[in-house]
């Protein structure tokens, strides 16, 4: 299968997908939204999802047609899901599988992408006895095998072969240090403050074995099994270093899902994501991402980003009971488009100041988009790049679904912090969630070519 990469010269050169046209290629960057409040990169639908000029319509036609060759050659619906595999390139049903994103650059690859269909967010405690020269070589161990999928070529000596048809699919490896990983290693002296335990949170219903560890992995892929495949070479390259201490796994919607790009939807059919800041935003930087002048004992972290992962149960049978009224009053936006109750578009801005005609504020005081907004919280801001999750039916006999929600930013004192104190405060949607479990993650920046990720935290 050939493979196409997002951005960047040092991807992996590949043949180009036959029959995407020249503006198919991929710009450098991410693409940023371009009105104001518009969607932004993470939660943007295929078309700037993929950031490569591929109008959604114009891929469907791409799809259909070599849907319907493989139709007609084989017969059945069977064989034009086997023409993607075919030798004749040809016919390449769409370039889902075929787009890949390059494992080395300044950040982690996993961040500022769209979010995949799938996702596996996995966390790690060293085993007794292991230190820093075995954490160093388990991070240069991922590093290679991530290196390795993410071009979309097999693991390496014994490669379960579950990839094997497929290209790269987006897929992200993404590796963080959590608050206990510098005691274990003797690294304590470059633990940085941000990475001090988030504080206890009064909604806060948190299973302590389903939270935080040594080491945390996401993964994301736009095809499940290529994501499971990723999963799988990443548990058995932690060998007897690591064991895993949680994980969970997640979905969002497959590219190509809606007839145009759209943000995505979490489980309760809010559209969710359309506030997150954008990359053309001017101090988007300096929200997500650690700068460089650090020079302390931290500035390993240079160009990371930390991550706040909160496994978010929704109660879906109370939700569900609401009207839909209610259900908009609750968030601040219209369920069926997302824009505020204030009116326009999802991309035009809330108007927190309008009072509807019975006195009150048109989005409410407790609205949960108003309560969570930057201008709210003194500019507090994060990059929410989450996951659903569905596990079937709890104890409780209710689903056991939600959203595992990953926020993204330099500082969680200047990010998730000040804004989940407010939420859990006074937000309504309070009444229909629980957080289940938390963690926080230093998630340093992306390695050079030659280089480990957190091979500057590991070896100077
Ligand atoms: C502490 C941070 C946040 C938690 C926890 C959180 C949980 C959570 N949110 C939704 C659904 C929506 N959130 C929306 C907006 C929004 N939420 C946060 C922060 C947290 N959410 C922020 C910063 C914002 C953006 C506010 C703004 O700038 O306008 C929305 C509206 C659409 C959008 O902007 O994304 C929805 C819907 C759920 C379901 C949930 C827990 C399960
Ligand atoms: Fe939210």
């Amino acid at each position: 299968m050939h493979h196409r990469t997002h951005d960047r010269d040092d991807a992996p050169k590949a043949p180009k997908v036959p029959h995407v046209s020249e503006a198919a290629k991929a710009p450098k960057g991410t693409k940023a939204a371009k009105a104001p409040r518009a969607p932004q990169a993470p939660d943007a639908g295929p078309a700037e999802r993929r950031g490569d000029g591929v109008s959604r319509r114009r891929l469907l036609g791409t799809a259909g047609a070599a849907g319907a060759a493989g139709l007609v050659l084989g017969g059945a619906g069977g064989a034009a899901v086997h023409a993607a595999a075919a030798p004749d390139p040809g016919t390449a049903l769409t370039t889902v599988g075929s787009t890949g994103v390059p494992f080395h650059g300044r950040h982690q690859a996993g961040i500022l992408q769209p979010t995949q269909a799938r996702g596996h967010l996995v966390a790690f405690d060293l085993a007794a006895g292991v230190g820093r020269k075995e954490a160093a070589a388990l991070l240069r161990r991922w590093s290679e095998v991530a290196a390795l999928l993410m071009a979309g070529r097999p693991a390496g000596g014994g490669d379960t072969g579950v990839a094997l048809d497929a290209g790269p699919s987006s897929l992200t490896v993404t590796f963080g240090f959590g608050s206990s990983f510098f005691d274990r290693t003797g690294l304590g002296s470059r633990r940085p403050a941000e990475l001090e335990p988030l504080p206890a949170f009064s909604s806060d219903r948190l299973d302590a074995r389903r939270s935080n560890g040594d080491l945390w992995v996401q993964i994301g892929a736009d095809d499940a099994l290529v994501a499971f495949h990723a999963l799988r070479a990443v548990q058995k390259e932690a060998g007897a270093t690591a064991r895993v201490r949680w994980q969970m796994n997640g979905f969002n919607r497959a590219p190509g899902a809606t007839a145009r790009p759209m943000t995505t939807r979490n489980l309760m059919g809010q559209i969710d994501g359309t506030g997150n800041p954008k990359p053309s935003e001017p101090d988007f930087d300096a929200r997500i991402f650690v700068p460089a002048d650090g020079g302390g004992p931290a500035s390993w972290m240079a160009g990371g980003s930390y991550a706040v992962v909160r496994r978010i149960r929704m109660l879906l049978d109370d939700w569900e009971k609401l009207s839909l009224a209610k259900q908009e009053q609750v968030i601040g936006r219209r369920k069926a488009d997302g824009a505020p109750l204030t009116g326009g578009t999802e991309a035009t801005e809330m108007d927190l100041e309008s009072i509807g005609p019975d006195g009150e504020p048109v989005i409410p005081a407790d609205a949960h988009a108003r309560i969570s907004a930057p201008e709210q919280n003194g500019g507090a801001a994060m990059l929410r790049r989450p996951f659903s999750y569905h596990d079937g039916i709890g104890p409780d006999g209710e689903p056991d679904a939600g959203l595992l929600f990953v926020a993204w930013q330099a500082d969680p004192l200047r990010g998730f912090v000040p804004v989940q104190r407010k939420l859990d405060r006074g937000d309504a949607l309070s009444s229909f969630i629980r957080h289940e479990a938390s963690g926080l993650f230093a998630v340093p920046g992306g390695p050079a070519k030659g280089e480990y990720v957190g091979q500057r935290l590991l070896e100077s």
